[in-house]
């Protein structure tokens, strides 16, 4: 316990209220061996992701996420823990309506529940996530959109409830830290070429998205130059 608490106190205190506020506020009775564990799973799935971003940047004149990019690219990693009770008949309810994340990209835990399904790209075409066992689900976000000025697209998903089996999910979303200026990057623009988007600071990509979520629509449009 003595080790959990130092491990705890030496995040810095923006990192210790982000965690206190995500993981104690919503689950008052966790305890730190919680915590811990999602520290350890954060500590794990960061240098996956990071493999990841650059694998898929790699085709885009990015070969490396050195320091000036890592703030830009996975400057933040947040982690929800999303719990949807079964409900009777869920024809008459969603358990996360339709949406594209916010991140760059988002590593997804799921349950063998199911109810995960993205959008085709064949008109209104919705396609179950088979949940695997030991695999995770990536999903690209807005902000891999704009960096690259549309060649990665966010995919669009939502979750259907189960009438009699719950379903627990856990994303990690990989995010710009909030203090950077998001946009195309140059070097990812090949000759010419004219960026889609705009510049804007992160955070204020955060409240539009929040203003802008009851209705499920994207973000996007407020980055559109
Ligand atoms: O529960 C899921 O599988 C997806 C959750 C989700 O889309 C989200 O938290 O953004
Ligand atoms: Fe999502």
């Amino acid at each position: 316990m003595e080790t959990l608490l130092v491990k705890f106190f030496t995040l810095t205190l923006n990192y210790r209220a982000i965690k206190f506020h995500t993981l104690l506020t919503k689950f008052p009775t966790l305890s730190l061996v919680y915590i811990y564990q999602v520290l350890e799973y954060q500590k794990w799935a960061k240098p996956l992701a990071k493999k990841l971003l650059e694998v898929l940047l790699k085709g885009l004149n990015v070969n490396e996420i050195d320091e000036s990019l890592e703030p830009l690219l996975m400057g933040t990693v947040n982690i929800n823990m999303n719990y949807y009770p079964p409900c009777p008949n869920p024809s008459i309810t969603m358990g996360a309506r339709r949406h594209c994340d916010g991140s760059c990209i988002t590593l997804l835990f799921q349950d063998y529940t199911g109810g995960l399904y993205v959008r085709g790209t064949k008109g209104d075409n919705w396609i179950h996530v088979n949940p695997i066992k030991g695999a995770l689900a990536v999903n690209i976000g807005e902000l891999l959109q704009i960096m690259s000025n549309d060649r990665y697209k966010s995919i669009e998903h939502c979750v259907a409830v189960d009438s009699s089996r719950a379903r627990i999910s856990i994303p990690l979303f990989v995010n710009a830290s909030l203090d950077s200026v998001i946009g195309p990057f140059p070097q990812m623009l090949k000759d010419g070429e004219k960026p889609v988007y705009k510049h804007v600071l992160h955070s204020d990509y955060w409240d539009y998205f929040y203003r802008k979520r009851p209705s499920g629509k994207g973000s996007l449009d407020f980055f559109k130059i």
